[in-house]
This record gives structure tokens, sequence and C-alpha cells, in this order.
């Protein structure tokens, strides 16, 4: 397809020229610009492809970027992009130094609010418009949430204040019937009703709505039959004071244009409700729009293809084959997970366990909290979460896991540099935010063998537990198929070097081994954080001139901190270099450029000693313990 009408698109300004025969062009064009450039990068697929009318529409009906849009999560924003001046440049999507994933208030004006973390939208958009209001400003705000975002707690909060609020703000659901898995829950089940009652007798009617057919309308059909007769109240949205409109067909710009500017110029909070298909326009995304949610390139005629060599098996999928194994032999564990079932590695453990697998919705502190209520009655919760998602539940394990000293298993996922996501999604802050909470504990295993016997152990404890490991594969130490434990809060020495002791925590261990080469180092498998093996460190500091710790996690606050408070309880004195994640945020890009941004590599590693130390590495002992920041 030609990109004739796209390519005249260098602002909103220019699509709110076009006929409404010319947006329909518009958007079959963008469709498909997003289609092949998204297979030309990977991305977030199915996602955009669901919101290329609304995308327009909104462009079109609101006066962007004087009227804020503020898109939940942000992972479906690729079509805004286009429309908003960086067409050219999604060829870098995610890439490093290229545009971000998700909006980004310093990547361009109409990024009206930077998104990522699910659920925010609502919240920011009811700021907004207050702030509007009290300015004196008759700007619009609007938030964009998708059914599966709609499931956080925060967009209740957000409501249940919006709704007293009278603040001119408009909230659109977009109801694709899918979060990045098939949606959960009786949120869930409520749109489907809201579906039935009002949408689905008018699609009924209107032969050609593009949503018939879809396996949404046919539930709804279904929920129709059985619930003929039966009183459709009011929905829960105006209840909690907004004015609910809807739903509507989220592909058809006549029904989208019209109610956008009704709703444009009403006054108080509107909430209109928007169904679309996610993947809609490509075939295999809409058949299959889980594994399309995220994928690597491909080529747009076949789809995505099984790789032509097994890839080396990942944390996760090690993690979900412990996690059937220790359940198999274990009756107490119950595997839960905040919406990211695949990505955690728990596909194989829901199809054989169901009834011990549960996914929560994006709910991560309502996660915790559930494990730990099943805790306190007997069970083995493990919580399967990404470092970054477990900020959002920070207080549950404080205060409702850790405080009451419940043996929770936390499998920390994507701890440490992520790549494409950035910084929203960087694991960066575990080691600091948990090490510091009493009854913790937490491991940092150093490859996919380890990974294993951590978790093992973690779960042979009375007490709380975190297993942190990276996104991907690690060294490719295969497990073994046992349930063996480490011994715990045991590190273990790796390589006997002269001066130098390097203590890494977690893979590192593996770049700090090949540094350890050129540096004549000795090298430490330090697996636990927290309980710290000071009488290792102790040792360490007792026969070497200079230690080093190794993290992939932000130096402030982390094992290096753990280490250094240890020499100084100890009273001993020593040059201590830290090296970790440093005190700024780490942009999206490929994660080996990344780390050796960050010195994380063999090389970065050697570098920053021989900085450190001289090139010679003739370290003189210091009257006092000293952190260096890497
Ligand atoms: C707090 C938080 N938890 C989990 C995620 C991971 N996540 C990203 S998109 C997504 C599904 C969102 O579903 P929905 O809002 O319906 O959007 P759709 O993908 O269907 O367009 C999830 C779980 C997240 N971004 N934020
Ligand atoms: C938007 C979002 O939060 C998820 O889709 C995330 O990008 C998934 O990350 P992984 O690819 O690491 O599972
Ligand atoms: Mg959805």
């Amino acid at each position: 397809m030609t990109n004739n009408l796209l390519a005249t698109i260098a602002s909103p300004a220019d699509l709110r020229r076009l006929s409404r025969a010319d947006l329909r062009t518009l958007c079959d064009e963008l469709r498909q610009y997003v289609l092949h450039s998204v297979s030309k990068t990977g991305g977030h697929l199915s996602s955009n492809l669901g919101t290329v009318e609304l995308t327009v529409a909104l462009h079109y009906v609101f006066n962007t970027p004087y009227d804020r849009i503020v898109w939940d999560v942000g992972h479906q924003t690729y079509p805004h992009k286009v429309l908003t001046g960086r067409r050219e440049q999604m060829a870098t999507l995610r890439m490093y130094g290229g545009l971000a994933g998700f909006p980004k208030r310093d990547e361009s004006e109409y990024d009206a609010f930077g998104t990522a973390h699910s659920s925010t939208s609502i919240s920011a958009v009811l700021g907004m418009a207050h702030a509007a209001k009290l300015k004196g400003e008759n700007r619009k705000a609007v938030a964009v949430i998708g059914d599966g975002a709609m499931t956080g707690g925060m967009a209740f909060e957000a409501m249940n204040n919006a709704g007293v609020s009278m603040a001119d703000m408009l909230v659109i659901l977009n109801d694709n019937d899918m979060s990045i898995s098939p949606p959960v829950g009786a949120l869930n089940r409520y749109f489907a009703r809201l579906m039935s009652g009002k949408f689905y007798s008018k699609a009924r009617e209107g032969a050609k709505s593009v949503l018939k057919n879809t396996p949404l309308y046919e539930f709804a059909r279904r929920f129709e039959e059985h619930t003929k007769g039966m009183v459709v109240p009011g929905t829960i949205f105006e209840e909690f004071g907004l004015n609910y409109v809807g739903p509507i067909d989220g592909h058809d710009l006549d029904s989208l244009i019209p109610t956008l500017e009704n709703l444009r110029d009403a006054k108080g909070p509107q909430f209109l409700h928007v169904v679309t298909r996610k993947g809609m326009g490509y075939k295999l995304a809409e058949a299959d729009p889980v594994n399309y949610h995220g994928p690597g390139k491909f080529d747009v005629a076949v789809g995505l293809q099984k790789p032509a060599t097994p890839p080396k098996q990942t944390f996760a999928e090690v993690f979900g084959s412990w996690l059937c194994d220790m359940a198999e032999a274990d009756k107490r564990l119950i595997g839960i997970t905040p919406a990211m079932c695949g990505g955690s590695g728990m596909t194989e453990f829901e199809k054989r366990f169901p009834e011990r697998y549960h996914d929560v919705g994006i709910a991560e502190q309502h996660a915790v909290t559930f494990a730990a209520g099943l805790a306190c009655e007997g069970l083995k919760p493990v919580v399967a979460i990404y470092s970054t998602f477990l900020q959002r539940g920070y207080d549950q394990l404080i205060h409702d896991v850790a405080l009451q000293n419940l043996p929770v298993v936390f499998a920390l996922d994507r701890a440490g540099i992520v790549g494409a996501d950035g910084p929203t999604h960087c694991g960066a802050y575990d080691i600091a935010f948990i090490r510091c909470v009493p009854n913790m504990s937490l491991l940092t295993p150093a490859d996919e063998r380890e990974t294993r016997r951590a978790l093992s152990s973690a779960f042979a404890q009375e007490h709380p537990v975190g297993v942190r490991y990276p996104r991907g594969a690690g060294a490719g130490v295969k497990p073994e198929a046992d349930l063996e434990t480490l011994e715990w809060g045991k590190g273990e020495k790796r390589r006997e070097g002269r001066r130098i002791a390097l203590l890494a925590f977690g893979p590192l261990l593996y770049p700090a081994l090949q540094a350890a080469e050129k540096l004549d180092a000795t090298v430490v498998n330090m697996r636990f954080v927290k309980p710290l093996d000071v009488e290792l460190v102790l040792e360490m500091a007792r026969t070497h001139e200079a230690l080093v710790t190794l993290e992939e996690g932000s130096i402030m606050g982390g094992a290096g901190s753990a280490v250094l408070e240890a020499l100084a309880a100890a009273g001993v004195q020593v040059p201590l270099l830290q090296l970790g994640l440093p005190d700024r945020y780490i942009e999206h890009g490929d994660p080996v450029r990344l780390m050796h941004e960050c010195g994380l590599d063999a090389e970065g590693i050697e570098q920053s000693v021989r900085r450190r130390f001289g090139p010679s590495l003739a370290v003189v002992r210091s009257t006092s313990t000293t952190a260096v920041n890497g």
C-alpha cells in the first residue's frame, strides 16, 4: 500500500483538514505503516493495530497538543507517534537513542504524560483537568484506558475521586476483551454484560459492523440468550458519577467522531466505552493477540516463525519448570501472577495446575496481600512478578507479608536492565527496597542452575524470600531436574586471585570471572544479599587489598551498600569499589550496549578497577573504609 495521504500528515493539524472519506484512507495507510514498521523493529503490535481509528478520531476531534491525551500503559501509542511528527523515526523504535516504546514528555509535546506502568491515566487526567480549571484554561483532558488496565486499583481510586469532582474530563475505555493474556475477573464479565445490553443489540441490527463474528460479539450473543428478560442496571461508571456513553464500535469513524465531538463539549466527568479488536487488520494478530502483543521482528507475509535453532532457555522458563516440579512435590504451592502469565513463564503451570494458578489481573498490590492471606492459612504462595511491577506492591510486601513474617516467595523476574522497554521497566531498585525490610531475605542466583536451587531454597523457608533474576537467558548453565537447595546464607569462592576480590551478586559473576583473568583477582559468587555472608566478606577483606562489589541493580542502597555496612559494623577498613546501576534512569536500547555503557561487562569491570586502583593495581590500604561509585 502507498502512503500518499499519510506522508502529508506532519502533525494532527494536517489530518483535521481531511474529509471523512480521506480519514478512512488515512486509517488504512496508518495501520499498514504501523504493521510494516513494527515487523522491522519488533514492539507492541496488536494493541496498536487496534487503536488506529481511535487515535485518528481523537486527534481529529481534540485540539492536541493543547488538549491532553493520556494513554494508559502507553504501549498502544505507535499510531499516535506516527501522526505527531515521528513517522520517520519509527525505524528507530525502542532502539538505543531512538523513539521510546511508550509516551515520553521529553520526546514530544503531544505526549502529555509518561506512562508504561498501567492504570495511571485517569488520575493524571483528573489532575490536568483540575489544573486547567484553576488556571482558567479551556483545555480538555482525555484518558484512554484498556480493559486490562481498568482492572488496576488505581483506575478505581481515580474514578472515585473524579466522580465527585465535576472536572471536565473524558475517560475512554478501550475494550478489546484482552489484557496481554485473555482478560480475567468479574470486571471483564461486567464489560461483556454491558456489550450484551447495549452495543450488541445495535451491532445485531447494523449488518456492516466489523465486530460481528468477533469472540466478544459471540459471547454477548450467548449472554443475551442466557439472560433474556433480566433488567440491565445502570452502569458502575454512572454509579461512580461519570456520564457513561457506549459501547460504540471503536473502528467506525462515523460512530467515533460525532460521539467524541459531543463528549468534548460536555460538562463534568464523561465516560465512553469503545469496543475494538486487538490486532485489527492483520489476520494473524487478530487470531493470536497474545503472541502478537509484543513480537520481535517478523515477516508480514508469513508471520511469527519458530527460530531454526532453539533459543537458550530463559530465566523465566527455568522458573516455570521449577514451579511445575515444586507444585508436583508440594501440594501447598499456589502460583500467582498479576497479569503476566506468559512473560513470567507460567503457561505450563496454568495448564497443569489450574486450581492452584491465579491470574489476579493488573493488581500487584492485591497479588501480594492475596498471597499473605494464603500464607496465613498454611499454603505456600509463589508470587511471580517483574521487579519493576513489585514497586506497586511495596507497602503490601512490608505491611502484609514481612511484618507478619509470612512465608511468601517472590520470584522477581526482569531484575536489572530490560532493554527495549527502557527506564519504566528497568528492575533497578528491588535490592535496595527489599534488603531494608526486616524478615525478608533476598537471593541473587548467578545462572540458570543456581536460579532453580535458589527458588527451592526460598520455598523451604518459613519467612518471606525474594529470588531475583534478569530478563532473557543467562550463562547457559543447564539446571538439574532436582529440587536441591543452596546452603542458606553462604556464598562460594569461584576463583583465587591475589590483591583484589570481586564480590558478584547475580549473573555479573560471569563477566567478573572474565575480568578477573586480566586482573588476577579472586571472584566470589555471593548468592545472598540477605542474609549476607558476612564471614566470607570479612575473610575477603582480610586477605585482599581491596574489594569490588558487582550487582545489576542500583548502587545506592544495593548489595554493595550491604557489604559496606557489614565492613563498617565489623570495624574493618578496606577500599571498596561498588559497581552497579548509576543514579540515573537507564534508557531503552540493546541490553548488551546498555550493560557496556554502565561498565558492567568484563571490559568495563576491568577498566573501573584499574581506574580506581591504578593500572598496576597497586592498592594502598587506606585508613578508612571508602565507597566509590563506578
Ligand atoms: C502495573 C503494571 N502491571 C503490568 C503491566 C504489564 N502489562 C502491559 S500491557 C498489559 C495488558 C494491558 O491490557 P489492556 O489495558 O487491555 O491493553 P491492550 O493490550 O488490550 O491494548 C499488561 C498486563 C504494566 N504495564 N503495568
Ligand atoms: C507494556 C508492558 O508492560 C509489557 O507488554 C511489557 O513490555 C512486557 O515485557 P516483556 O517483553 O519483558 O515481557
Ligand atoms: Mg485490552
